[in-house]
């Protein structure tokens, strides 16, 4: 699903008004519907609606909101804030379709404010898309007034006072819901980690925009959901043998953090590779013989770390650095990897730590290899990001520079491709932010890459499945009891 700006949101609409062809006000109340459509699935009749509108289309989708809800018996009352000596023609024609229905309240100081029972659904609909400066006046202290109650809140289309497409100073005034029902699209702001508190949990509803104007609009975001991981997925042939599903080679492990080696290899093989070989110190080797007896074991000179490149003939992938450590023998060994390597890697951890220290390196990573970095590991690499949407654009500017692909791991991981595209991952929950879950991403990503998966489909698809994985585990565990192990076991890619 493609997450568009403002201005291609506009575009959007007018195409499918002008095309279809449909009248502003019934795109209005098809939006409404959609809206009331995801409400009544979520809150029952007997739960009063308290909605907030203001004068734009907003307000006019609070309006039509308003009414469709009252025609199904839901208990509602509107209040209304006046912002704008120049309402929009389909805010006027819903507050005329309203009465006989419903008699609005106006608000016009905060002492007009209610207050109201904890039973009471807060339907924010002051202001939508079309918010062009912080909100302030009496818009500020209603938003401030939603914010300190209690109750359930549901935003129509966006928070109000959340920008779209910039960023918003802290001291802004925005509407903090429990929801947005957002109309066709995500917007870019539900996915940054910093704003994401704005947007709840967000769902997004068809408002019949028009597909073909969707399909050609061009835009560096996009989510890879159910629906676009499945069409990456790649049937397993039913005359296939192990040899079809590619040969992984995964350095990994140190004294100390066998464990980061052991959990990549269980992820890569329930990725479905065909053949798996772990390269690790001499330490490691019992370990891994024992847990992970479907592995081969290629042993390092040293006891304790990871020095010596195995030779890369007749692998389809290979994967570097969960619990690798940072010594200079294992630098030399990455220098090297680098420079003989003639498919992509995928690098993590202490391989980018190693790779952050040592700058000049850069140039010599294969082109379209995989690199996996929390925020931290990612300001090492390429500098501190002063905001979220800052971080984006460093990282789709070190990923053109380098011809890389990036996994910038967060809440909503974000797979930047070499041409600065950037997919939003849609799976996945807090209970695995622990210790582990980035080996068993660099496992799936690698196994991936060794079936035959391009760079960019494995990042898309691993770190997908990864997270599906966590959310099919924390069914049995919990948040706060998911380990990476669990995620582990619960990997599924058919
Ligand atoms: N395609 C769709 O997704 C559809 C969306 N719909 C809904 O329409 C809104 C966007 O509507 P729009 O009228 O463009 O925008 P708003 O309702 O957000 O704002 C309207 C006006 O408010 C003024 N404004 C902006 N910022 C402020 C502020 N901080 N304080 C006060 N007033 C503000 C501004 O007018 P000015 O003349 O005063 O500058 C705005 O024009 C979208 O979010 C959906 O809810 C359609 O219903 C269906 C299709
Ligand atoms: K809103």
């Amino acid at each position: 699903m493609k997450i568009l700006d403002g201005k291609q949101v506009r575009q959007a609409d007018a195409y499918t008004i002008a095309q279809e062809p449909i009248s502003p006000l019934a795109l209005m109340e098809r939006a409404a519907h959609a809206f009331v459509h995801w409400y009544i699935n979520q809150f029952v009749q007997t739960r009063p609606v308290a909605i907030f509108c203001g004068q734009g289309n907003n307000g006019g989708d609070g309006l039509a909101i308003a009414r469709i809800l009252s025609q199904r018996s839901y208990s509602i009352q509107v209040y209304l804030v006046a912002h704008t000596s120049n309402p929009s023609d389909d805010y006027r024609a819903n507050l005329d379709r309203l009465q006989g229905h419903h008699r609005p309240i106006l608000l016009s100081s905060e002492a007009d404010i209610p207050e109201l029972s904890d039973q009471v659904i807060i339907i924010d609909a002051l202001l939508g898309s079309g918010l062009n400066r912080p909100a302030d006046g009496l818009l500020a202290v209603t938003i401030d007034k939603i914010n300190h109650c209690d109750n359930k809140k549901v935003a129509v289309d966006i928070a109000s006072g959340l920008f779209m497409d910039r960023l918003n100073a802290p001291s802004d005034a925005i509407v903090k819901p429990d929801y947005t029902v957002s109309f066709q699209f995500p917007k870019l702001p539900f996915l940054l980690p910093h704003s994401a508190a704005y947007a709840g949990e967000w769902h997004v509803v068809d408002i019949g925009l028009a597909k073909d104007f969707i399909a050609h609009c061009d835009t560096p975001y996009e989510l890879t959901d159910y629906e676009s991981a499945e069409r990456l997925k790649k049937p397993r042939a039913k005359y296939a043998h192990k040899g079809t599903f590619g040969h992984a080679l995964i350095i990994a492990g140190s004294y100390g953090k066998v464990g980061a080696a052991v959990l990549a290899a269980k992820a890569c093989l329930r990725a479905g590779v065909g053949l798996l070989t772990l390269h690790i110190p001499k330490c490691a080797y019992e370990i891994v013989q024992v847990s992970v007896p479907e592995a081969m074991a290629s042993i390092d000179v040293k006891k304790k770390i990871n020095t010596l490149l195995p030779e890369l003939q007749g692998y389809t992938a290979v994967g570097i650095g969960p619990g690798l450590g940072q010594h200079t023998g294992t630098l030399q060994m990455l220098q090297q990897l680098l420079s003989l390597a003639t498919c992509p890697l995928v690098i993590d951890a202490d391989a980018l730590n190693l790779l952050s220290e040592n700058k000049e390196l850069f140039g010599l990573i294969p082109r379209k290899s995989i690199l996996t970095p929390h925020p931290k590991e990612f300001e090492r690499l390429a500098g501190p990001g002063r905001s979220d949407l800052d971080r984006l654009h460093k990282g789709r500017e070190f990923a053109q520079k380098h011809g890389v692909i990036i996994c910038l791991k967060g809440a909503h991981t974000a797979v930047i491709d070499d041409c600065g595209r950037v997919y939003f991952n849609t799976t996945g929950n807090p209970g695995m932010a622990t210790g582990g879950t980035g080996d068993v991403l660099t496992g799936v990503i690698t196994a991936l890459l060794a079936q035959g998966y391009s760079p960019v489909a494995a990042a898309r698809l691993g770190v997908y499945a990864h997270g599906q994985a966590g959310d099919a585990a924390i069914k049995k565990t919990g948040m706060a009891g998911l380990t990476a192990s669990d995620v582990a076991e619960h990997l599924r890619l058919d």
